[in-house]
């Protein structure tokens, strides 16, 4: 039998021979020799926020826009859906992994991977394409401290990035560059478990938009069957024609450059050696919510007492890298009927492999994770006007031998905070992120809550007639607990995940709540300084975070917009308290 990890070298073999044009770069770039003196605006990191950015403000001709990305280009390794989780620990990742946790990931005594794309779309490059907005409620907290970000203020930005392609939904967007579609390959058990929810009471139905416990049919950013990333969404179509835009990949920008408080431009390395490049009206970060709080440190930006024990001279004390907000994963798997789910089988045959090349569909086109559900659990008085506060990921391929299907727990609101610090002033040293998973009980308690709801799920009679029963020889550490509770707690120590949701490290709010950037980005006591990533979101979403990101590229980009040209393409909208 073969592992996945052997299948995955197979397959990468066989699409390289067959697909050469799929390894070559697709987006056009420049030669480090080849970079300006200046620009207007210096974009730090081609992620799913900075490739929007670069791809909104380069439509104003007049800009000279340079994006600087440490990483390298998506292939169709990256580009395959099946591919997803192979992408950790491999050039498209930073690779990091938090500080020594005690309550957790005690099957990496403590120290937890923590996957960060490291390429042209960032972590929508390596991320599972799961597409989801967020609810209305989320976004009106936000905009309760922050003007201009209620549902009201941000629901264009979803509308023009989006280019659903699935029929029937209401208030999506149609025609914007990031293809919404359903995969293009399902198992049996996909209906199944729809089934098993509607059992439990909960309805069918994307609830985006609604507060309801629901269940429903994962919603990707796959297009015919390939990853559609924010740089195939928003590079791709623009990066050969638009003169006005450079890309430099292979640039790792270490610091911003300040004078008299205004930011001036930025210094990077590439290959191997430092260089700078003046930015004429702003610089603006885009690095996400691990490296832009760490570049702002670097840069003599963030707490004072922590920059003095590197010596770095502080230029802003500013609470930089506190506030970490993550969702995390702990998943349960059941064994299932023979056939009715995808395993390492389906994959290792030479049939799918070409059936995928040749056609992008089958096993290859999908991630496994099928259906989504969110439910409300804990004290429901508190819940009443509040929406779901878990979510369960519902998984139909896991690259093993047997017939299994997992699903997973997320507590939405997290109670807990972590922190981003500096490891070293060296600029290529990873930074601390302290996660800091179950700090406040209340997540551990709301984490077994979930988990006891989705082993009631597999007991309901659409997945007991496909055989559903709990496998724990998947979670080896555990698997000698006879009560569920008590094998519940030990999973959570020993394998709880990142769901790689980071948020809230450059926190958008006033100063005295402890905020970095105001409501337009701009990082206080600076000029010309903007951070416009998933970093700015003052509270984690109650959902997955990439359209967050993509929505917050959409938006910054009219801000700027709106502050240096009188070029907007959007209608404004007149929300009043976020209506
Ligand atoms: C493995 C994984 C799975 C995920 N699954 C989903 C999912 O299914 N659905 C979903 O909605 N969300 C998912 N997410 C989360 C989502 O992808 C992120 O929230 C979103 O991409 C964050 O966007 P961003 O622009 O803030 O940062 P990123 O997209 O991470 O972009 C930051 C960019 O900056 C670059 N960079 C960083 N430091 C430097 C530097 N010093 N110099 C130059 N460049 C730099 C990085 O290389 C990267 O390209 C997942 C994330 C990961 C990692």
């Amino acid at each position: 039998m073969e592992t996945l990890k052997e299948v995955v070298m197979v397959f990468l073999m066989l699409l390289m021979q067959k697909d050469e044009d799929g390894f070559k770069d697709s987006i056009s770039t420049i030669k480090g020799t080849d970079i300006l003196d200046a620009y207007d605006f210096v974009i730090v990191g081609g992620g799913s926020a900075g490739s929007t950015l670069a791809n909104r403000l380069s439509e104003i001709n007049e800009w000279k826009i340079l994006l600087l990305e440490a990483g390298g280009q998506e292939t169709d390794f990256t580009k395959t859906p099946a591919m997803y989780s192979s992408l950790s620990n491999t050039e498209y990742d930073w690779n990091y992994t938090t500080t020594k946790q005690d309550k957790t990931c005690q099957e990496f005594d403590g120290m937890c991977e923590f996957p960060r794309g490291r390429v042209l779309g960032g972590s929508s490059s390596t991320n599972a394409m799961i597409y989801t907005r967020g609810y209305r409620w989320d976004y009106d907290r936000w905009g309760k401290e922050n003007w201009g970000w209620s549902f009201c203020d941000v629901e264009p930005y979803f509308l023009r990035s989006e280019g659903n392609r699935i029929p029937g939904l209401k208030g999506r967007g149609r025609d914007g560059p990031l293809t919404v579609d359903y995969p293009p390959y399902m198992t049996e058990l996909r209906d199944q478990l729809i089934k098993a929810g509607q059992a439990k009471g909960l309805k069918n139905a994307d609830c985006a938009d609604y507060e309801y416990d629901c269940i429903f049919r994962t919603q990707t950013t796959i297009r015919d069957g390939r990853r559609c990333s924010a740089s195939t969404a928003y590079l791709q179509p623009v990066s050969a024609s638009r003169e006005n835009l450079h890309i430099l990949t292979g640039a790792l920008v270490s610091k911003i450059i300040i004078e008299n408080k205004v930011a001036k431009g930025v210094e990077f390395i590439h290959d191997d050696k430092v260089h700078s490049v003046q930015a004429t009206k702003e610089v603006i970060l885009s690095a996400g919510s691990i490296n832009s709080p760490k570049i702002l440190m670097l840069s003599g930006i963030g707490l004072r007492s922590h920059l003095e024990s590197f010596d770095i001279p502080v230029i802003a004390d500013l609470p930089v890298g506190d506030n970490l907000q993550d969702h995390n994963r702990v998943t349960l798997f059941y064994n299932v009927k023979n056939g009715s789910v995808a395993n390492i089988d389906d994959l290792a045959d030479k049939d799918s492999m070409d059936e995928y090349i040749a056609n992008q569909t089958g096993p290859y086109a999908y991630t496994g994770i099928e259906v989504l559900a969110f439910v409300k659990r804990g004290s429901a008085w508190k819940l009443i006007r509040e929406p779901p506060n878990i979510q369960h990921h519902l998984t139909t391929m896991l690259g093993l031998p047997d017939y299994l299907a997992a699903i997973s727990t997320t507590v939405l609101r997290p109670f807990s905070r972590g922190t981003i610090r500096l490891s070293s002033a060296d600029p290529k040293a990873d930074p601390l992120i302290d996660v800091n998973y179950y700090g406040d009980k209340r997540d551990w308690q709301l984490t077994v809550e979930g988990m006891k709801f989705s082993n009631e799920l597999f007991q309901t009679e659409p997945l007991t007639s496909y055989g559903a029963s709990l496998n724990k020889a998947a979670t080896p550490e555990c698997a000698g607990e006879v009560d569920f509770l008590k094998y519940v707690d030990c999973v959570i120590k020993f394998y709880t995940r990142t769901m790689y949701h980071p948020v809230g490290t450059v926190k958008m709010a006033s100063r005295f709540r402890g905020g970095v950037v105001n409501s337009n980005l701009q990082v206080y006591g600076i000029q010309n300084l903007r951070v416009i990533d998933a970093s700015i979101a003052p509270t984690v979403i109650s959902m997955n975070t990439n359209a967050m990101a993509i929505m917050i590229g959409e938006k910054g980009s009219d801000i700027i917009k709106s502050d240096h040209s009188k070029m907007l393409k959007t209608k404004k909208r007149f929300c009043i308290w976020g209506k």
